[in-house]
């Protein structure tokens, strides 16, 4: 396997506009530290993106090593999974069967309603079939002995995951085990891991990698090492370095960090009380955009059957449900799949929306 060898990537530039996001510790969280918790809940209400710092002792219930060197393996597994043939990749697209596990070939997804392609590769892994809890997907060989190590990789994110609903299911004030019920990790759902490719593009030829939208799911635990995931801030919030072109800040890649960020499902459940936020992918700044970028990704999503809709045992949220018109009711699996497939020209761009013109200002 090629060795994930981040040494050699030109370092982020210093004057781009960047996201002001906070970086929360992981420890603290776990030791209940409440200016921590403050912390969490601050910046998964205003802004739904933020920094969670990995490095903690070995001996803490979530270990943030085990979980880093779990990314950087899959980094290094990405390499090689996208350097396959192209004809043997495009065996892995199930979008034609309405599945959107498997493989994204460049330019098969879309990035505007005009259907631009975009520019990027993908593979997406199904938590279900890792965990048995489905029939095994077909998959290239390459990636079948490394099934140990998405099931890792799949226990840690998710305890991330479920960390975060525990601490947002706590300021909702909600029934304890609220949020984390209605992402079990033994019950069928739409979680997955995703590797990204992402290779240079020609200066007088560049164009958006992944058009921008919000996740379809929960919470996305994120792995960056090169620039060029952008957020776009919220009217009020100011972006650290230069002045930002519509807001767009890009989300400065921190070693032994994941970034968090929030997903429509929480937007659901919460009324629109906790922020799922538009970001794209552009090329990587300065001199980064001379290097292959790859991203690792952990989706978790409420369990196929959940209803997407707010959790009124809440008095936060009870107090920010309007009395206007009730929304439509759809089930976590509709929703994940009419957005994914509506990117890859398969759906409607229409349906791929998310919860933009639900939020508020921050
Ligand atoms: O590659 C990245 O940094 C972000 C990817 C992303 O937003 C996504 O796959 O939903
Ligand atoms: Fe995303």
């Amino acid at each position: 396997m090629a060795v994930d060898d981040s040494s050699n990537i030109p370092p982020f530039p210093a004057h781009v506009p960047t996201a002001p996001l906070l970086r929360i510790s992981l420890s603290k969280l776990l030791a209940a530290d409440p200016t921590e918790v403050d912390r969490l809940w601050t910046a998964s209400c205003n802004l739904g993106f933020f920094y969670l710092d990995l490095s903690t002792p070995p001996s803490v219930a979530i270990n943030g090593g085990a979980l880093l060197s779990d990314a950087s393996a899959l980094f290094s597994l990405a390499s090689s999974l996208f350097a396959l043939p192209t004809l043997e990749k495009a065996k892995y697209d199930m979008a034609a069967e309405g599945s959107y596990f498997g493989y994204k070939g460049y330019g098969a997804g879309i990035i505007d309603a005009a259907g631009t392609p975009d520019r990027n590769e993908f593979y997406n892994v199904s938590k279900d079939d890792i965990l048995g809890l489905s029939l095994p997907l077909r998959a290239p060989d390459l990636l079948t002995p490394h099934r140990p190590l998405f099931t890792s990789f799949i226990h840690a994110a998710h305890s991330l995951t479920l960390l975060v609903l525990d601490i947002l299911n706590m300021k909702l004030q909600l029934p304890p085990g609220t949020l984390t019920t209605l992402h079990a990790l033994d019950k069928p759902s739409g979680d997955q891991v995703r590797m990204i490719k992402a290779p240079p593009q020609p200066p007088q030829d560049q164009r958006t990698v992944l058009g921008a939208h919000t996740d379809f799911g929960s919470v996305t635990v994120l792995f960056n090492r090169v620039g060029g995931l952008q957020v776009q801030l919220p009217e009020g919030v100011k972006a650290e370095g230069e002045e930002t072109e519509d807001g767009w800040a890009y989300v400065r890649p921190l070693p032994e960090h994941a970034v968090i960020n929030l997903g429509d499902a929480l937007v659901k459940f919460s009324a629109g009380v906790l922020r799922s936020n538009i970001h794209r992918v552009v090329s990587p700044p300065g001199e980064q955009a001379g290097v292959t970028r790859y991203s690792v990704v952990y989706f978790s999503r409420p369990g196929d059957e959940v209803v997407l809709r707010p959790l009124k045992e809440s008095p936060v949220v009870r107090g920010r449900v309007g009395d206007g018109e009730e929304e439509e009711e759809v089930s976590s699996k509709e929703w994940v799949l009419r957005r994914a497939l509506g990117r890859r020209g398969v759906g409607r761009w229409e349906d791929s929306k998310g919860t933009e013109g639900e939020r508020v200002k921050a």
